[in-house]
């Protein structure tokens, strides 16, 4: 498991670890500690050149730090330094800085293992040289950018206000395609809280970031950190002090996921209620239910209309027909709550009735319009499994007016206020997906950015209910099945067919073989 540590735990531990080191040599800690990553990366640049293009291999690698007024970018102006004296071979530095100062010692040792240095600062006037005597030159910067073949983003770090301005957009957007960009600390502009998505932002290959992860290397801003590099530099965090953001990886999932034992029959293992479907939507029920099985519940009681039941039974014969004792409900896919029909009003009677209960919920799609407030048994277990467009329209409704723009910027504080509103965990789908608990839960918020973006296909939500819901019916709470059906429903979406397109049918069906090579694999 990932955790990450707010940007107040983490300038406590290095305000106390100052005081007794002094900023100096944790600067120096944290530099040399980047200076390695990077000369790692050109090694294997190197390596790859040489057996590309004879010759290409001694070409001295170029390597530009850009590089902003505060600590972050003295860290990528030290590193060049250091880089310089691990380096054997040819180097060819860059600094560009993007303000009109820049950290005056890191400056001068830049300079001294023999950095250009462009002012590429709005602040100053073109063609003028900066107070630290480098050449002001939008021009030479971008160029140098251009051609690089690995940048540093020093722009700004924990410091970091969401967003860049737009002559700073301007240099990052010069940066070629060729180029490994390393983010020093965080990719600059991005919201070190890890609560919203700015308009522009720098995107990595790779983030190494210093003591531990912070929010944004796994909640908004996940998605633009690249491979995350975490380098110890002999700071402690406050042992009392709980993380306020985790993310599942691979090694979770064996201690996680329900294990059938030898005692075990179908009903010791969760029996699952699906009311999905109706007489629009047919498919919704036959995936959801689908993949509640596959995901290897013990059993699936599915409640619907006599024309969705009848696919349900032909597409999965395992699933029983009608209401009965359960551990567990998954309610809404496909559920046309304006259905005025005899079938399509009991449809939305049932689920009106799975939600009276006190047994889990998953709640999704037409089920999320029936909620006004918490569920009446108090204490129930809830996960509500919305979309952007699903969230947006829930907040307008019990909250006032709500975009659907406005939860994509502030994912997680979107899903914050309608866990708090309906003392529900939310599960806010996306290419991150986030698993927020109620606030007064005091539980961390998770989120999961393991889906390729063909995971973004019709049906596929209704896959991720079924999952979720299996879990739910074994007796996990939402945050442990929220947070696990995310991950291995985007690795399923991979393993179906990597780097291709994938139906929603082909990703409940690969969950079987994706669950037992995730419970398998070695670490
Ligand atoms: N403390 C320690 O012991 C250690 C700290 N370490 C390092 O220090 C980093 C934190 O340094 P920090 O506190 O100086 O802040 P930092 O992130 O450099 O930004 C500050 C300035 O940037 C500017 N700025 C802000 N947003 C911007 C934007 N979007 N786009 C452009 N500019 C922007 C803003 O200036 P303004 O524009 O407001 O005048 C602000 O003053 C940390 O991430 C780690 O790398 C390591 O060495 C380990 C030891
Ligand atoms: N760009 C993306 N990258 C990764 N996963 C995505 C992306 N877009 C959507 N998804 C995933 O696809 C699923 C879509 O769910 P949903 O919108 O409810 O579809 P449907 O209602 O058709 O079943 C969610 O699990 C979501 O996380
Ligand atoms: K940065």
């Amino acid at each position: 498991m990932i955790h990450a540590w707010s940007v107040e735990q983490v300038r406590a531990a290095e305000a106390a670890a100052m005081e007794q080191v002094g900023d100096e040599e944790l600067m120096d800690r944290a530099s040399r500690a980047l200076a390695d990553v990077v000369a790692a990366r050109l090694e294997e640049e190197r390596d790859e050149r040489s057996d590309g293009q004879p010759g290409e291999a001694s070409r001295a690698p170029r390597v530009v730090a850009l590089v902003g007024r505060g600590n972050n970018g003295g860290d990528a102006l030290w590193a060049l330094a250091h880089l310089a004296e691990l380096w054997d071979g040819d180097l060819q530095l860059t600094v560009v800085q993007v303000a009109d100062v820049a950290h005056p010692a890191g400056l001068e040792a830049a300079r001294q293992a023999g950095a250009t240095v462009l002012v590429a600062s709005s602040h100053g006037e073109e063609g003028e040289e900066s107070d630290q005597g480098g050449d002001s030159a939008a021009a030479p910067a971008e160029q140098a950018l251009a051609d690089a073949d690995l940048v540093l983003d020093g722009i700004a770090g924990l410091g970091s206000r969401p967003g860049l301005d737009p002559a700073t957009v301007d240099l990052v957007d010069a940066i070629g395609p060729q180029a490994y960009v390393v983010a020093v600390d965080l990719p600059s502009g991005a919201d070190p809280s890890g609560e919203t998505i700015p308009d522009s932002q720098v995107y990595a290959d790779e983030t190494v970031t210093f003591i531990a992860p912070k929010p944004v290397h796994v909640l908004a801003g996940a998605a633009s950190c690249g491979l995350l590099t975490v380098v110890d530099i002999g700071v402690e965090l406050d042992p009392d002090e709980q993380p306020v953001a985790q993310s599942l990886e691979f090694d979770d999932v064996p201690h996680l996921w329900p294990m059938p034992g030898p005692e075990d029959d179908k009903y010791t293992r969760g029996v699952l209620g699906v009311v999905a479907g109706g007489q629009t939507y047919t498919g919704a029920a036959v995936l959801s239910t689908l993949s509640a099985v596959e995901s290897g519940v013990g059993m699936v009681r599915y409640v619907g209309p006599d024309h969705a039941a009848d696919q349900v039974r032909g597409f999965v014969p395992e699933a029983v027909y009608g209401t009965g004792r359960v551990q567990a409900h998954v309610v809404g896919p496909g559920l046309d709550v304006d259905d005025d029909s005899e079938p399509g009003r009991a449809q939305v009677q049932a689920a009106r009735d799975a939600l009276d209960s006190a047994e889990p919920c998953v709640v999704d799609a037409g089920a999320l319009s029936l909620l006004d407030g918490p569920r009446s048994q108090a204490g129930a277990r809830t996960l509500l499994t919305p979309h952007a467009g699903e969230l947006a329209t829930l907040l307008a409704r019990l909250d006032g007016e709500v975009t659907i723009e406005e939860v994509k910027a502030r994912p997680v504080q979107s899903a914050r206020r309608a866990a708090e509103l309906l003392h529900a965990t939310v599960l806010l789908k996306g290419a991150t997906t986030y698993v927020v608990p109620p606030p007064r839960s005091g539980l961390p918020v998770r989120a999961q950015s393991d889906a390729p973006a063909w995971l973004g296909t019709a049906g596929s939500g209704d896959v991720l209910a079924g999952l979720c819901g299996a879990l739910l019916a074994a007796g996990l709470d939402p945050l442990d099945a929220g947070s696990l059906a995310a991950l291995v429903h985007g690795v399923a979406g991979h393993d179906a067919n990597p780097h291709g397109p994938v139906r929603a049918t082909r990703v409940a069906q690969q969950i079987p073989r994706t669950v037992a090579h995730l419970l398998t694999r070695r670490p």
